[in-house]
Order: C-alpha cells, then structure tokens, then sequence
C-alpha cells in the first residue's frame, strides 16, 4: 500500500493520460474494420480523447490588443510556447506576432510552420517569416475564395510580373496545373538576395471536411514530398484557412507515409496528439481523423495508384 495516497491518484491520472497508440500495419486493415464499425463509434471515442490535448497552455502574445486584429480567427490563436517569432522591428509592439506554430514531422521536430491563411493586413509578415525561417516550401490547402467566403489572400502575384510584399518581392517562375492542385515556382528575393521557393496549393478540399476520394490526398502528398526532400534547417510553411483542421490532417499522412517505409507500426493516435501539444485543434474534425486512417488503408491495399474509377 502507498504511505499517503498521493501516489495512487498521480499513478491512475499518468496510467489515463493516453499518449500514443500504435497499430501493426499488418492489423491495420482488421483494426480500421472494428474502428468503423457502428457507424464509427470507436473512431468516435478515440478522436474523443483528443478533446483536451494541449488547451491548458497560454496565448498571451495573440490575446494582445496590438495582436488580435493579426488573427484571422478569436478561436484559433497560436501558444505562445511554439509560435514562430518574427524579428521585432524596433519600435513596433508586437511586431514579432505572426499566428503560426512549429509543429513536428517525421524528419525533425520543427520540420513544418503551421500558420492561418494570411490576412490582406498580415502577408507582408507572412513573407517576412518565410524569409527570415528560410522556407523553400509552401503547402496551402485552401482556396482564397470558398463559398463566397475569404478564406486566405492571395499573397502572391496574380501573373508574371513581380509583386513587393513589404521589402521582399515575389515573382512567379513557372506554374503546372493539375485537376486538384497547382505546383509553382517563385522567385523570391531581398536586398541582392534570391531563393526559390515552391508552392504547392491544392484547389480541392472542402473546409471542415475531406478530400473525395481521399487517395487524391495521398497522390498530392506524394506529389509534395518527391520535390520536398527533408531539410531541418528549412522548415516547411502549411496553411489552410485557420491553420488547423486541413493543415493538420496533411501533416498526419505526410509522417505516416514516410513512417511506413522503414517501420511496421503507426501510431495516428500519437501524432495528432503531438501535433495538437503545439497548435490547437490540429486535425479537426472526426472525418478529418478517419480520412487519414482511410488513406492509409487505400495505400496499403496498394489501390492509391488505380485511376479514378
Ligand atoms: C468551426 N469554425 C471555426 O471554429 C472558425 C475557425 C476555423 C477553424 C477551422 C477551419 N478549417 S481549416 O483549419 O481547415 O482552415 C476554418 C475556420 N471560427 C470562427 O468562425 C469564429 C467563430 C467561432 C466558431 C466556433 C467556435 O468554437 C468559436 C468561435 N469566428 C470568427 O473568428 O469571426 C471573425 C472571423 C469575424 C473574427
């Protein structure tokens, strides 16, 4: 017995606190089948614990005043522990403020900065992040327009002519459309300085929900990652429209799909845990959670390669 109890209530509250939960991949498709079953309720109850994850931590430098008018949403604000900070320009409060969140990935803990679509009022720091964190990638997983509704601006130029955001210029190289997503090259340049950077926009996930068939997903990551190789000192930019559900649910397959080549478990549980430690609501919905499960499940039936039937 324990001399004083505490260590009773600490021990049932760690044994509760449920942080990861790897599947065989060889019981992958047995343990989705009981997952989904009546009408997903298990699906339910994992993505249930979830709930909770990471909302103790504070936003202090969102919840500023000079700050809340940067966040495109009141409900999605980024902790403080992991926002990317701008360099502060000298006189200006809060000019290190940028809604975004280093997020882990299967190559390194940083690996993606996970930010809102840009505001019209934000894109100039939008750019000076991608600048100064030294990004050769963007993910965008959002259109500008949805539903009538701005869901991102566009922060980059509409034609071949360079566009001046802030001191920094962007000028688009090249540009290859595909049914469900648009691969560009920009040039982006400061000072005498010049990089290039790729921009992977994918025009067709609904927000709130999923790609259809969620295969196309899983070509698009691919399609990033064989132009993407992992380089930990240049972090991946990923944004939708609020930065959370789409954003999340991207990074989730990019690691499992890695994650698969070498190892014979994936723990999906444990990543949208990790991942929700450092932003809120990454992976937001139930469907969101499913899909990743679903597009597992399709590659390792070996169906993602058939054409659309
Ligand atoms: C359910 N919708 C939301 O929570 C969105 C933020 C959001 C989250 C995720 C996504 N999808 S995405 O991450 O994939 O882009 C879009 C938008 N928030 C708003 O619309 C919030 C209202 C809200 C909704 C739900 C809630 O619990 C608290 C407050 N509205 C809001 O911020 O209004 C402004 C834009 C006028 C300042």
């Amino acid at each position: 017995t324990h001399n004083n109890g505490k260590e009773d209530t600490l021990s049932i509250a760690e044994s509760e606190l449920i942080t990861s939960r790897p599947i065989k991949l060889k019981d992958f498709s047995e343990h989705f089948r009981i997952m989904s079953a009546d009408s997903d309720f298990r699906f339910s109850e994992e993505f249930e614990l979830l709930k909770h994850v990471g909302r103790d931590k504070p936003c202090n430098a969102a919840d500023l005043p000079v700050n809340r008018p940067k966040n495109r949403f009141t409900n999605i604000l980024p902790y403080d522990h992991s926002r990317v900070k701008l360099l502060p320009t000298d006189d200006e409060d809060g000019s290190d403020f940028i809604n975004s969140n280093y997020i882990p990935g299967y190559n390194s803990p940083r690996e993606f900065i996970v930010t809102q679509g840009p505001l019209h009022s934000t894109r100039d720091d939008f750019w000076r992040m991608a600048w100064e964190q030294n990004s050769r990638a963007i993910v965008m997983l959002t259109r500008c327009i949805e539903k009538g509704r701005e869901k991102c601006d566009h922060y980059w130029p509409y034609d071949t002519q360079p566009s001046f955001y802030g001191d920094i210029q962007v000028t688009i190289l090249n540009e290859s459309q595909y049914p469900d997503w648009t691969i560009a090259e920009f040039k982006v340049m400061r000072g005498d300085q010049s990089r290039i950077v790729r921009h992977f926009h994918f025009t067709t996930w609904p927000d709130f929900g999923v790609p259809e068939p969620p295969k196309t997903l899983v070509k698009f990551v691919r399609a990033f990652r064989e132009r993407c190789s992992p380089d930990s000192n240049k972090p991946i930019i990923v944004h939708c429209s609020a930065g959370v559900g789409r954003s999340g649910t991207f990074i989730a397959l990019d690691r499992i799909l890695q994650r698969i080549i070498k190892y014979e478990s994936v723990d999906i549980f444990g990543i949208v845990y990790e991942m929700r430690r450092e932003r809120v609501w990454m992976v937001q919905n139930e469907q969101q959670y499913i899909c990743i499960h679903e597009c597992l499940l399709c590659v390792l039936e070996g169906k993602e390669d058939l054409m659309d039937s």
